[in-house]
């Protein structure tokens, strides 16, 4: 991936740390993320993990504006996220790629991701019909930037190319770009490697890492597969049950006995899966199972099995 890259950094914000002070969301009755706090410190690599349900699109959706939050506080710096509208998030420096891609499959790469730098622009120069010579120097210059973003993705030879005809893997990328047109201090990935192979994801590993690296953007994601999540996050936040359960360096989040018994549902007190319980299962270190959660049965809020319908990732 490094090879496909400009190397180019934006250089036009500060980034600034994420701060998710006490944050608790309510649908109703159910508390989905319940005083939950983390950091995601400028220039890190931070994931957030957890069993199905354990909160963490909701924790997603609070950040980048999509849902409201019941109490406590979301800051960018010294900006309160809490309660301001996603558009308005996003030129605050907060961009997001989607698990379920958010392009439209009819319009070109360049258009997607085009898209994407409205929040920049309001969307203002092109209405205007691109008749006084400024607004057609404008629209120039983000034309440019579009196509350095695409090339830093490695996807500029699809810059005319309609997104919904690309390979999955590319389609994903070009998402990304999309998010990154908002020329973010933070990008948020949902999901990056669901439904990619071990090669892909594998790439998938080293573009999240570009991006830290040579744009010098915090990345903020979530993912299951956990052979990726311990192999690139610098610190890891984990939910069950909408409350944080751990919040530290992989290597010591991979061995938290409440992480392993999340996963696993079961303890037997020592820190140890009693993995016999719950056949496949395994979370990376305990020696127990496939090493992804992501394919492993849990229990529900009700205590029954949850069987989990994702496939194995790697
Ligand atoms: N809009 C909503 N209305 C009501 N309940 C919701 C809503 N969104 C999420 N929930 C509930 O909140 C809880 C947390 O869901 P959330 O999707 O945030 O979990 P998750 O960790 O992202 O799970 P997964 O890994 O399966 O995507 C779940 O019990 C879910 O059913």
């Amino acid at each position: 991936m490094s090879g496909q890259t400009t190397g180019r950094t934006p250089g036009r914000r500060d980034v600034r740390p994420l701060r998710v002070s006490e944050v608790t969301v309510r649908f109703g009755g159910l508390v989905a993320v319940n005083r939950v706090s983390f950091t995601v410190e400028p220039g890190s690599i931070h994931a957030l993990i957890g069993p199905n349900g354990a909160g963490k699109s909701t924790c997603f959706n609070a950040i980048s504006g999509v849902c409201r939050i019941s109490s406590g506080r979301i800051t960018l710096g010294d900006v309160d996220l809490g309660r301001t509208p996603p558009h308005r998030i996003a030129a605050l420096g907060v961009g997001r790629a989607f698990q379920n891609l958010a392009l439209s499959p009819t319009s070109t790469v360049f258009d997607n991701v085009m898209l994407g730098r409205h929040a920049l622009t309001g969307g203002g120069f092109l209405g205007h019909g691109l008749r006084a010579p400024w607004l057609r120097r404008a629209a120039r210059r983000h034309a440019d930037r579009v196509a350095e973003i695409c090339d830093f993705l490695g996807v500029a030879r699809y810059l005319h190319t309609p997104a919904g005809v690309l390979p999955y893997g590319d389609q994903k990328r070009v998402d990304i770009a999309r998010a990154l047109a908002v020329e973010p201090t933070l990008l948020m990935l949902d999901e990056p490697a669901a439904g990619m192979n071990a090669s892909e994801t594998a790439e998938m590993a080293a573009l999240i890492q570009d991006v830290r690296d040579e744009l010098g953007v915090s990345v903020l994601f979530v993912e299951h597969d956990m052979g990726l999540v311990m192999g690139i996050a610098d610190r890891v936040t984990v939910l069950d049950f909408g409350r944080l359960i751990a919040d530290d360096v992989p290597s010591v989040v991979q061995r938290a006995p409440e992480v392993i018994a999340a996963y696993l549902g079961v303890d037997d007190g020592q820190g140890q899966p009693a993995v016999k319980t719950r056949a496949g299962g395994g979370f990376p270190g305990t020696g127990g199972g496939n090493g992804d959660p992501a394919t492993s049965p849990r229990p529900g809020r009700d205590g029954r099995a949850e069987p989990d319908s994702r496939e194995a990732m790697g």
